[in-house]
């Protein structure tokens, strides 16, 4: 099975979704985190996952979807729902082909509320199950720092597709991340990027366009000859990873640099193309279980780009136990060659 179908259709689903999130933050959010006001983040997450959502009913209908997002709220608010379908509905890529084989526009408000209503499966270790999250790291987005939009298919357990778009992400792989890369958002043409993998095939990247796919690279992970230099990245809120033991890790492995903090799977994502070397999720809660949306198409990514991705104890991330990855903890991502190195350092650290 080569899954180049479902290569393209998540990639140009995940590009026009990405269109969504775009103007969303353009019209709603503008960089202003606003406490009160959780709308735009809102419109974007239930807006694009309606998009994905009808590509993959339209192409694969028997497939089972565990999406982040439900409808009921949404139900009980026909402003919110009136105001996404007003921003839903004129998105389209340029190009009439790809549009049409994502199944064209919605055709009303009400079959939107369905569409997003079908993210509900519960997952599990048999048959092709998509894992979406239309706009991962919903507070970066907020803040017109990183997000990304995320999709991967896990087949019998295992992630056999994965498509990222970081609408926010410089197009260039070699600008190594930094708090820049991390911070604001412009509608600079040199912004944009549609990450993607296959199983067994390497991993690429190209800019985010409007219409028909621009020409991908590969991507892979850079060799790290002297750890001390190594580049690591971890999220921005302290509730999400223990921001103190990931310091700590990185100091034993004689990392002088401070973390980059970037939200989202961009992390994955940023290591991947070789802007960065390292992704410290350390827990911050004993029973929080990671949810399979957060990390299917980031971990196939940077495994497919010659890294591998494990939890604390050094176990691979387990797709088959349902919504979460209720068999592991944490999150540690690193090139193959000094995961060993890595996962002996977070041993070391949290005394497991
Ligand atoms: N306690 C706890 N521990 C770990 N992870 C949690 C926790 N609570 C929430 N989440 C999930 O974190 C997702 C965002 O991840 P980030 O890597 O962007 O986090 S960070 O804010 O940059 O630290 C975020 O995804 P989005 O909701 O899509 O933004 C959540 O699913
Ligand atoms: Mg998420
Ligand atoms: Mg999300
Ligand atoms: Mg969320």
């Amino acid at each position: 099975m080569s899954y180049q179908q479902e290569r393209l259709i998540a990639e140009l689903a995940v590009q026009r979704a990405s269109l969504l999130t775009q103007k969303v933050f353009f019209e709603k959010a503008k960089g202003t985190v606003s406490k009160d006001d959780k709308s735009p983040v809102t419109i974007g997450d239930f807006g694009a996952q309606a998009l994905i959502i009808q590509a993959i009913r339209k192409n694969f209908p028997n497939d089972e979807i565990v999406a982040e997002e439900e409808a009921s709220s949404l139900r009980e608010d026909k402003a919110l729902s009136s105001e996404i379908w007003r921003l839903v509905k004129d998105i389209k890529l340029e190009d009439e082909e790809s549009n049409n084989l994502l199944g064209g526009q919605l055709p009303s408000e009400e079959a939107m509320l369905d569409i997003i209503d079908q993210g509900k499966s519960a997952g599990g270790a048999q048959g092709r199950i998509w894992a979406l999250d239309p706009i991962d790291g919903t507070k970066g987005f907020l803040r017109g720092g990183q997000y990304a939009v995320c999709l991967g298919l896990i087949v019998d357990g295992d992630v056999q597709v994965g498509a990222i778009g970081c609408p926010n992400l410089p197009v260039d792989d070699s600008v190594t991340i930094s708090s820049q890369t991390g911070a604001q958002q412009t509608s600079d043409a040199g912004k944009g990027v549609l990450f993607s993998a296959v199983k067994g095939t390497g991993a690429t990247s190209r800019p985010l366009s409007n219409g028909t796919l621009a020409a991908s690279k590969p991507i892979s992970m850079r060799p790290v000859p002297d750890l001390s230099q190594a580049v690591f990245c971890e999220g921005v809120e302290a509730g999400h990873s223990a921001q103190g033991d990931n310091a700590a890790v990185a100091e034993l492995l004689g990392i002088t640099k401070p973390s980059v903090r970037l939200d989202s799977q961009a992390k994955y994502c940023s290591i991947a193309r070789g802007a960065g070397d390292i992704y410290l999720r350390l827990p911050v809660k004993k029973d929080y279980q990671e949810k399979i949306w957060d990390h299917a198409a980031g971990d196939l990514i940077v495994r497919e780009a010659g890294g591998q991705v494990t939890d604390i104890y050094g176990n691979r991330l387990d797709f088959s136990k349902g919504r979460t990855l209720a068999a592991n903890k944490g999150v540690v991502a690193a090139p193959k060659a000094i995961q060993d190195q890595v996962i002996n350092a977070v041993k070391t650290v949290l005394k497991l």
